[in-house]
């Protein structure tokens, strides 16, 4: 549920026939229905002329601006804010608890960090990454469009830098092939290029860093729309320190995903198309969006691997420096 915004037309007639008298009176109405109303996320008071947005589970209202762009609210029907979207989140890791165990041993393995968790531990569902952790790590996100090569520079990062590198692609295609029951769903939407879910999403990636006992994550392919970041953000709690944006040309990006070779449901060149829109429509306002927060170290991704990498390099070793 929204607030009710004044349209322009309502605005302007407004402005022109009320008297400055009668104007006050309404927004005092405003002012007297919502007064006391605060926005869950930031605290502050209600304000007439802004966007405001109710959680259809708690009944909480929050400013637009501090949790989801209008445009987003306007095309979903029912909004879970983050809290109660945590509490799906933890209902979800009951579910599903068992065959993300299977899933998880096979990250942990791919992080080469098996050795520090026990079975227990591993069957131990994580609720929040506990206060020590977020408040040491260090996380860089790896952002670009499908084909520009992040899975490419990680690898040499983590060998480099020792990142723990945590490609959400391929703990999706981790939870296809444990046969769990979100498995299909996971893969019928990469076959068709479409995004999965946030709070699957989510939850693979909470999981795979509260068990990897590191401190530096790359966190490659993630968040690639607004719902994932919003969720990073509110209820992950994880806020990246750096964001390294690979641009590449739709045309290069096409090549490489042809020549790519690994047998991949998604690499015929319908869903490249289709996955190419995606990422225009919906990871590209998320990388303006850590433009604005001065995140963003865009590289050029059309030149060659070793070339690309001295880039990466460069940004990587500015982070390190006290
Ligand atoms: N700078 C580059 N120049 C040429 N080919 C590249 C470059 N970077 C990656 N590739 C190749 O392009 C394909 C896609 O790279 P990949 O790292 O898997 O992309 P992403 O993880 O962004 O989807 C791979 O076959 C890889 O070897
Ligand atoms: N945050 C994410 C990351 C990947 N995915 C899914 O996983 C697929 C493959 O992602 P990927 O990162 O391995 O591959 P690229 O598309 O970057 O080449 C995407 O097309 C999505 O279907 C997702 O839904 N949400």
């Amino acid at each position: 549920m929204m607030n009710d915004l004044p349209t322009i037309l309502k605005l302007l007639s407004e402005q022109a026939a009320a008297s400055k008298d009668e104007e006050e009176g309404l927004e005092e109405e405003d002012e007297e229905e919502h007064g006391e109303t605060l926005c869950g996320a930031c605290g502050e008071n209600y304000a007439t002329y802004e966007f405001w947005i109710c959680c259809d589970m708690c009944e909480k209202w929050f400013h637009g601006k501090c949790i989801i762009t209008q445009a987003r609210a306007e095309h979903i029907k029912q909004y879970k804010c983050p809290s109660c979207t945590n509490e799906k989140l933890n209902s979800l890791n009951r579910v599903i608890k068992a065959p993300f165990v299977s899933t998880f041993a096979q990250v942990i393995a791919r992080c080469a960090v098996m050795e520090t968790t026990t079975r227990d531990e591993q069957l131990q569902a994580p609720k929040e990454l506990s206060e020590n952790f977020s408040n040491e790590r260090r996380i860089v996100y790896v952002l670009g469009g499908p084909g520009s090569g992040k899975g490419t520079q990680c690898s040499k990062i983590v060998q480099h830098f020792g990142f723990c590198h945590l490609n959400v692609g391929d703990l999706l295609q981790a939870e296809v092939e444990s046969g769990s029951e979100y498995g299909k769903m996971i893969q019928d939407l990469k076959k068709e290029g479409k995004l999965v879910p946030s709070d699957v999403v989510g939850k693979l990636l909470q999981q795979a860093m509260e068990r990897s006992n590191k401190k530096k994550f790359l966190i490659d392919g993630f968040p690639r729309n607004e719902e994932n970041r919003v969720l990073a953000e509110n209820v992950l709690k994880i806020e990246p320190d750096l964001v390294l944006f690979l641009d590449c040309s739709e045309g290069e990006m096409t090549r490489r995903l042809l020549n790519r070779n690994q047998g991949r449901v998604d690499d015929n060149i319908d869903t490249i198309k289709k996955r190419l829109k995606v990422y225009a429509e919906s990871t590209l306002p998320v990388i303006d969006y850590y433009c604005t927060k001065g995140k963003v170290r865009k590289i050029d991704g059309e030149k060659s691997i070793d070339e690309v990498f001295q880039e990466v390099k460069g940004v990587l070793e500015e982070l390190d420096k006290p």
